[in-house]
């Protein structure tokens, strides 16, 4: 058979793209909702949600998250128009409406199979891809899709040069307006700031582990602290290499953690970026501080609330002059790169663009992925059970009574969910 240029010999693989978030409260009533969408399975009582979700009080109930992805989804369509790439997106969060099982149903209902998912987080871990994973396989339970549907997720991108050039250019800015302000660059640090785990979840991070059950498997996780060193490292040496900085006056930097939860006697990932502000100041010699939060893919309440109000207040008693750079956010060479990202899946040899070693370069996650081992991962891992793919993880669910009461307990939550305009 002849194959004429207008004809794509091999079609596309995917139909359609879903942008997969956490989702955050629109008002005040939507506070303990969302909250006990996020804590579901843990049996938090509502009074103590009220305690946790006092930082949404205080922003007006409204979480920026909504409008940003709203925002940066309509972006990312125009950029995959022009990039000739014809999938249509929709957007689905695991905590709030547009529900990802609401989206996933709408989804198939327009006639789409082979689905393609890109998650505004941007690291290894069971919080940041695991569970979005796992959010997907329980949209196919609830929807009987099991076997019907594919669902994919591109991979880690913390090291995509469109996710950490926007970063490099805020720290650049940032250290020239501490200068012009008069602080000295060996007086200034740079904190890049990410979100805390617990110390399981981080071990667990990555395609291989060590768990109590397996304590041979070959590698060591640790993917999460590896791939934010990654891309912390590349940030400074950026700086250095590409002269807008005197490179002997180039500041100190290190990694800091924000946003703990949990049982306090659970060790998290330290040091908190609170403390180590208190710490820097009592040893002397910063003055300034330059917070950056690589963690993170836009200004959502971890960033507007943890830092901009509790580490700034903490910067300003101790007397550090302290500014925190944006995240990609919308930046177009970020959206320029979540479109790279479904390039590498529907262009056959695209190669990934990848500034550091670390990440999921390919398809990588196997069973024992970003599985932390602890109460949060769903479904427990069991012998000769693979949990390697969405579908997978799906049948796993299905085979387990205490996962599908869960996801039914969930639609009922859910049900009635207006998608926010
Ligand atoms: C690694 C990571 C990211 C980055 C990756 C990603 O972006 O996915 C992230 C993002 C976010 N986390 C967010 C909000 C919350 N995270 C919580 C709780 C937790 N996060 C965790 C980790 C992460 N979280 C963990 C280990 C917990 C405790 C256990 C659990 O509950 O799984 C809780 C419960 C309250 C509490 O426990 O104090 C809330 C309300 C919002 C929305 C912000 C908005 O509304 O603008 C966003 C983007
Ligand atoms: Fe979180």
């Amino acid at each position: 058979m002849e194959v004429t240029l207008t004809e794509n010999p091999e079609p596309l693989p995917y139909d359609a793209i879903l942008f997969a978030s956490f989702g955050g409260p629109e008002q005040q009533e939507d506070v303990v909702p969302f909250l006990r969408n996020v804590t579901r399975g843990r049996g938090i009582p509502d009074e103590r949600l009220e305690v946790v979700g006092e930082h949404y009080r205080k922003l007006g109930g409204r979480s920026p998250i909504n409008d940003q992805n709203r925002d940066l989804i309509s972006r990312f369509e125009a950029a995959l128009a022009e990039a000739g790439i014809d999938l249509p997106v929709y957007w689905g969060n695991r905590n709030w409406a547009p529900y990802t099982s609401d989206v996933v149903g709408r989804i198939h209902a327009e006639g789409h199979r082979r689905v393609l998912a890109v998650a505004t987080s941007a690291y290894s871990s069971y919080s940041s891809c695991r569970q979005y994973r796992e959010d997907y396989a329980k949209a196919l339970v609830a929807n009987d899709l099991v076997g019907e549907m594919e669902i994919e997720k591109v991979r880690a991108y913390f090291d995509h040069p469109g996710f950490l050039e926007p970063v490099r250019d805020g720290v650049r800015a940032a250290l020239a307006q501490m200068r012009a302000a008069g602080h000295d660059p060996r007086r200034t640090r740079v904190l890049f700031s990410t979100h805390s785990i617990p110390h399981v979840m981080s071990q667990a991070s990555g395609p291989a582990h060590k768990t109590a059950d397996d304590p041979s498997a070959g590698e060591v996780g640790g993917w999460y602290v590896a791939q934010h060193l990654a891309g912390c490292r590349w940030v400074m040496e950026q700086l250095a290499e590409t002269g807008a900085d005197n490179v002997d006056a180039l500041p100190e930097w290190e990694l800091v953690y924000q946003s703990r939860s949990g049982a306090p006697h659970v060790p998290w990932l330290e040091p908190d970026i609170n403390d180590r502000l208190t710490e820097l100041s009592e040893d002397g010699g910063t003055e300034a501080v330059v917070v950056v939060p690589i963690g993170f893919v836009t200004d959502h309440v971890e960033v507007v609330w943890d830092l901009d109000t509790e580490a700034a207040e903490t910067a300003e008693e101790l007397g550090l002059a302290f500014t925190r750079v944006a995240t990609p956010g919308t930046d177009a060479r970020f959206v320029d790169a979540l479109v790279d990202l479904v390039r590498e899946h529907v262009e056959p040899g695209h190669a990934p663009q990848a500034v550091s070693e670390v990440g999921v370069v390919g398809d990588t996650c196997g069973t024992l992925c970003c599985l932390n081992g602890s109460a949060h991962a769903r479904p427990v891992p069991r012998e000769g059970v693979p949990l390697d793919t969405v579908e997978q993880i799906a049948r796993a669910m299905q085979a387990d009574e205490e996962m599908t009461a869960l996801i039914a307990e969930e639609q009922e939550a859910h049900r009635g969910a207006e998608v926010p305009a």
